[in-house]
């Protein structure tokens, strides 16, 4: 592909990326215990096979009673009703002690705090009169049988397991992980651990990688450096592509005589797309090898976190079923001005400082693609959008790095 001068917008990037891989299938389902379903994606949707909580319970320790009966009258305890039991009906004119939790008898329809009781020889008294309801969970509160407790794409939380567990599931149908390949190019890389010859840096995208993808829960398919050769980077790609769902790599997509992964897709596949509105990252590729993915980011570390938070990692949830694909942002106040326009869109590492009530976006003052330090400082990326300044105080696009990945 001959470099031209048009820098495709993120937007316009992030759907025809999508459109892509539209034919693409999901990777296969596989059925796995709740223990192991953390951060997995459903493969289907979950009915709700019953009422959760399956009978009315009590939100209090206290008394159940019946609400149209007066609370002056001291009226006997009869049963006491424990979590887990089973309770009998509760007789007119009697109460039941009864315990947070615990099934409501048929008959009472409130219930008393003990706080709210007075206990004599004849029985319970209140001054308060108890309204119909009045501190009970009712059965199916919180899902009704037949409801959809979970939709397919779904990216299992915590809170996902559990209520998975609260209507009975032990085993959910997933999908099976996505595997993703990385490529990491440049003969200037050395392994950390290693002496660092003259000329050389230490690899710094590879654990950036193997972090992003562990924290997305794929698994890594490692096809190790690749020298800056035509034949090195061919080969390594061709095992890529038989072995990944997705191919990612770092450096060699610029412009350079030494840059040879562009020319190897384009050997090997296609390219569908390279050079991006986008500042960290502007010269990322994305195409095909055969029939795998594969996105071929530029070589600045700070280039590939950015532009895995904001390409990549919306494309690996589709790729995986997983719905939504875009993280929403949130909109805060500039702690800064942007004054320069610019053609490309610009993500800010930036930190979240609270000033009394009021919380600002505040810049890290070297934003250069080649430097981490920056972004181990941030809390984040902030949007400047193409072609335009910024105002102190004017509410800017932010994403939490947190949200990124998930
Ligand atoms: N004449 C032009 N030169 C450059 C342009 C341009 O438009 N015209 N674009 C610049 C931009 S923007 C970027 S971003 C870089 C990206 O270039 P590449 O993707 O080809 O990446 P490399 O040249 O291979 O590497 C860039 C930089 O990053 C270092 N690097 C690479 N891999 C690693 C790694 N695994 N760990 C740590 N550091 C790595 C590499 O040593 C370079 O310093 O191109 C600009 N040039
Ligand atoms: O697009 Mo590059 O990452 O800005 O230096």
């Amino acid at each position: 592909m001959a470099p031209t001068d048009r820098l495709t917008p993120v937007d316009e990037a992030l759907d025809r990326i999508r459109q892509q891989a539209e034919p693409v299938r999901a990777p296969a389902a596989e059925n796995v215990p709740l223990s192991e379903a953390l951060g997995r994606v459903l493969s289907h949707d979950i009915p709700v096979p019953m009422d959760v909580p399956p009978a009315d319970n009590s939100a209090a320790d206290g008394y159940a009673v019946r609400s149209g009966e007066s609370g002056d009258t001291p009226r006997p305890v009869r049963q006491r009703i424990a979590a887990g039991d089973s309770p009998a009906p509760l007789e007119p004119g009697t109460v039941a002690r009864i315990f947070t939790g615990a099934t409501i008898p048929d008959g009472a329809d409130a219930v008393v705090m003990q706080e709210h009781a007075t206990i004599t020889e004849a029985g319970m008294t209140t001054e308060r009169v108890a309204t119909p309801g009045q501190n009970i969970r009712p059965r199916g509160q919180d899902l009704g049988q037949g409801a959809q407790a979970l939709a397919a794409g779904t990216r299992l939380r915590p809170q996902e397991l559990g209520l998975l567990a609260s209507i009975g599931i032990a085993e959910v149908s997933v999908r099976r992980p996505l595997r993703v390949a990385i490529l990491t190019t440049g003969n200037e890389l050395t392994p950390p651990g290693r002496p660092l010859p003259p000329g050389a840096i230490y690899n710094t995208n590879r654990d950036t990688f193997r972090g992003l993808l562990n924290a997305m829960g794929c698994e890594i398919v490692d096809t190790g450096d690749v020298a800056d050769t035509f034949d090195d980077t061919r080969h390594a790609l061709e095992q890529a592509a038989g072995e990944a769902d997705l191919i990612l790599s770092s450096g060699g997509v610029s412009v350079g005589d030494e840059d040879h992964v562009r020319t190897a897709m384009d050997a090997l596949g296609q390219i569908d797309l390279w050079r991006l509105a986008i500042k960290p990252g502007k010269p990322l590729a994305s195409g095909w090898i055969n029939d795998t993915p594969m996105l071929g980011l530029p070589g600045n570390p700070a280039a590939v976190l950015v532009t895995f938070a904001m390409i990549v990692a919306p494309l690996i949830r589709q790729l995986r079923g997983q719905t939504p694909t875009q993280v929403q942002p949130l909109f805060l106040p500039a702690g800064f001005d942007h004054d320069r326009q610019a053609p490309r869109r610009e993500y800010l590492r930036v930190q979240v400082h609270n000033e009394g009530q009021t919380t600002a976006l505040f810049p890290h003052p070297n934003q250069s693609s080649g430097m981490l330090s920056s972004a181990c400082w941030a809390d984040g990326l902030a949007v400047v959008p193409e072609e335009t300044t910024i105002t102190r105080g004017e509410p800017v696009a932010y994403y939490p790095f947190s949200e990124l990945l998930r």
